[in-house]
């Protein structure tokens, strides 16, 4: 793969690129000079920086004197260079200060929803001041002097600073992975310090590096205008207000630390610049390395082939093992409800009535189309929905665990008995972490387990989700695996607790095709070996369908029918079923015959209506279906329930041409 990447013909963008780095390499050349000066410049240049010489004062440049002498007959090129040191010293402290307020507040805001609405809002004023605007004011309250200004200056740019980290914090957060740290009990400060911080890190020192270049002209600003660096010292800012006294008989004294001033603010900023540059084409590598390694078939080097032998095979035929949801349920779920704020001061309800049980061992499929609210139902039970999200329930028990009124040592049991698979897995790992880490940690922290023994443990859970050559894989970070190499990932991660009942969100979603298969076969597979039950969710009823006992059939936040998965494919009762079955072509489907088209689209949490929420787009809607809301009742085989008022009578294949196949491949596997 490499070679490939190594190899690729130059064309007219990477020679653009290349352009665009060439005053970046300057820039980069530039920086060390100035650092030299900056350490070597003092020792160098010290005494005719100080000497004083009456004699010689107030000279014009000459070959003794390049940019001539002060009133006191002191070098000014040797003045000009000396101040390198403080004029870096302090741009780099009032970067520093800045970026250390900034953070720590973007961090803040970026992590807590009502903080950061304030903060936001806090940061939003500052933002529209210019921050030499700023600095100056900030420099009166803190007072005239070196410790002021670069005060002042770093109080200037904390709203900058705490703007990109708030960004960048609220997009990590959202991530899977951090989704997953916090099931796994970990609190706030870690999750930023370990999950956050790390992942955010590299912008925010470009952007660090991009602003000591404008610190130096801030710094400089202040001590031109007398606010800044005080005499005896100097900076190259006071070394300007002085020259700038004599620029009409010796103006070689301003020019010098002008030229100073404009140089290293410009180096800075490019170095910044080529950094960010570099750093962006480094990231690029990896990935392009991960897409080509995806691309392969989907059997390549990362899974054991002995493991998953006929995974393009038939799909996985879902062994019903005997349950009895009524009975002894693992999860019971009544009358969920999920309520955020809305527009105007209403609300909006993503889950509007939900009820659901699953018994020990058994995989119940949610399927629904996109917004109908399977994965907010999901992330209801796994205790995932957020402020100002509010879920309500009648009942929502884990086990033995009252969900809506859970004590810590209640999250812990949660943590190592519910495993989440998310749908994007590259989205669902640390970036910043490795795979070892992410699959030791649970054990650490649910099971007390030593290092070792979870080591062990965690080579074990690799190769039981048929990931080769474990001992490499268990060093390696996400980016050096493929897609479907990252989801057996995050599925070890789950087998590492001890997990009862395994939440898998769209996990086939993000894989193609072939990829899917196989990791369906090894949900399966997991399920058999380990008894957990599964809570699997899919937009897509074929896919549902190969691996569940039993289905529900979400529509705009409701379950809208249930029943075994036998008994839904040859016998769906709500036309939303039927519509669906009939909407997912198969092998023996008459290709000159359109799919049907559901037409339409589906209410918005924000509707309220007083009846089906279905009746606008149902073939079969008459007046009472918009008049009142039909209950979820019992239809036909004992356990197949559905809401509707005028039920399909006979299965959707007489209905809906299309669903017959699907029906008749499910039972020939
Ligand atoms: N934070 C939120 N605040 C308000 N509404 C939300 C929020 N997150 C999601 N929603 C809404 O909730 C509804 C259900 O979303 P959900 O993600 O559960 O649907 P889904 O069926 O899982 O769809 P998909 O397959 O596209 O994920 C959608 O209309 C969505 O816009």
């Amino acid at each position: 793969m490499s070679t490939t990447v190594a190899t690729v013909v130059p064309t007219r963008s990477t020679a653009r690129r290349r352009r665009v780095r060439l005053p970046g390499g300057v820039a980069l050349a530039l920086l060390l000079v100035f650092v030299f000066l900056s350490v070597a410049g003092p020792w160098i240049w010290g005494h005719a920086a100080g000497d004083t010489n009456v004699v010689d004062a107030n000279q014009a440049a000459s070959a003794e004197h390049w940019l001539g002498t002060d009133d006191l007959g002191r070098d000014l090129f040797a003045r000009t260079l000396y101040a390198t040191r403080s004029s870096l010293v302090l741009a780099v402290l009032a970067t520093v200060v800045g970026g250390v307020v900034g953070v720590a507040l973007g961090l803040l805001s970026g992590a807590s929803h009502r903080l950061g609405k304030v903060l936001g809002a806090v940061i939003n004023l500052l933002m529209a001041f210019p921050a030499l605007l700023l600095s100056i004011f900030f420099a009166v309250l803190f007072g005239i002097g070196s410790v002021g200004s670069v005060l002042a200056v770093g109080a200037s740019f904390a709203p900058g600073f705490a703007r990109i980290t708030q960004t960048l914090t609220a997009s990590a957060v959202s991530r899977d992975y951090v989704e997953a740290a916090r099931v796994l009990g970990k609190g706030p400060v870690t999750v930023v310090l370990r999950h956050v911080l790390p992942n955010i890190a590299e912008p925010v020192i470009l952007y660090t590096t991009i602003h000591i270049g404008t610190a130096i002209l801030a710094l400089s600003g202040l001590s031109f205008l007398g606010l800044g660096v005080q005499p005896p010292a100097y900076d190259w800012g006071r070394l300007l207000s002085d020259g700038l006294t004599r620029v009409y008989i010796t103006p070689t004294a301003a020019v010098g630390p002008a030229v100073a001033i404009v140089l290293a603010g410009l180096t800075f900023n490019m170095a910044g610049e080529h950094l960010a540059d570099l750093v962006g084409g480094r990231r690029t590598a990896p990935r392009t390395a991960v897409a080509a390694e995806a691309q392969r078939p989907s059997t390549g080097d990362d899974v054991d082939p002995s493991a998953n032998a006929d995974a393009a095979g038939p799909a996985v035929a879902a062994v019903a093992p005997e349950t009895d949801a009524a009975g002894e349920a693992l999860l019971e779920v009544r009358h969920l409800r999920v309520v955020y704020p809305g527009p105007d001061g209403g609300v909006v309800t993503p889950v509007r009535d939900v009820s659901f049980s699953i018994a020990p061992g058994e995989t119940v499929g949610i399927v629904g189309e996109s917004g109908s609210g399977k994965s907010m139902a999901t992330s209801a039970v796994a205790q995932l929905v957020e402020a100002p999200g509010a879920v309500h329930a009648e009942v929502l028990r884990f086990d033995d665990v009252d969900l809506t009124r859970r004590t810590a040592e209640d999250e812990r049991v949660l943590g190592r008995s519910m495993a989440m698979i998310f749908q994007d897995p590259g989205e669902a790992l640390n970036p910043a972490v490795k795979v070892g880490t992410h699959l030791v940690e649970p054990a650490v922290v649910h099971l007390h387990q030593d290092k070792a023994l979870a080591r062990r443990r965690a080579l074990d859970a690799l190769r039981a989700v048929a990931v080769n050559d474990p001992e490499r894989r268990f060093d390696q970070h996400q980016h050096e695996l493929s897609g479907g190499t990252k989801q057996r990932v995050c599925i070890a991660i789950g087998l590492m607790g001890e997990p009862r009942l395994l939440v898998a969100d769209e996990p086939t979603t993000a894989l193609d095709v072939t990829v899917q298969r196989q990791i369906l076969r090894l949900v399966a597979e997991v399920r058999a070996d380990t008894g957990a039950s599964v809570l699997f969710i899919s937009h897509d009823i074929a896919v549902v369908s190969e691996i569940s006992d039993r289905i529900l059939v979400m529509y705009a936040g409701f379950v809208v029918e249930e029943a075994t998965t036998d008994e839904l494919l040859a016998r769906p009762a709500h036309p939303y079923t039927g519509l669906l079955l009939a909407a997912s072509p198969d092998m023996d489907a008459d290709r000159t015959q359109p799919l049907p088209m559901l037409d339409g689209r589906m209410p918005g949490p924000g509707v309220d209506l007083p009846g089906c929420y279905f009746a606008e787009r149902c073939p079969r809607a008459e007046q009472d279906c918009r008049d009142a809301r039909p209950p979820l009742l019992q239809i036909g085989a004992p356990g197949h329930r559905a809401a509707c008022w005028h039920p399909l009578a006979d299965g959707s294949s007489t209905t809906y041409p299309g669903a017959a196949g699907l029906v008749d491949e499910r039972a020939a596997s």
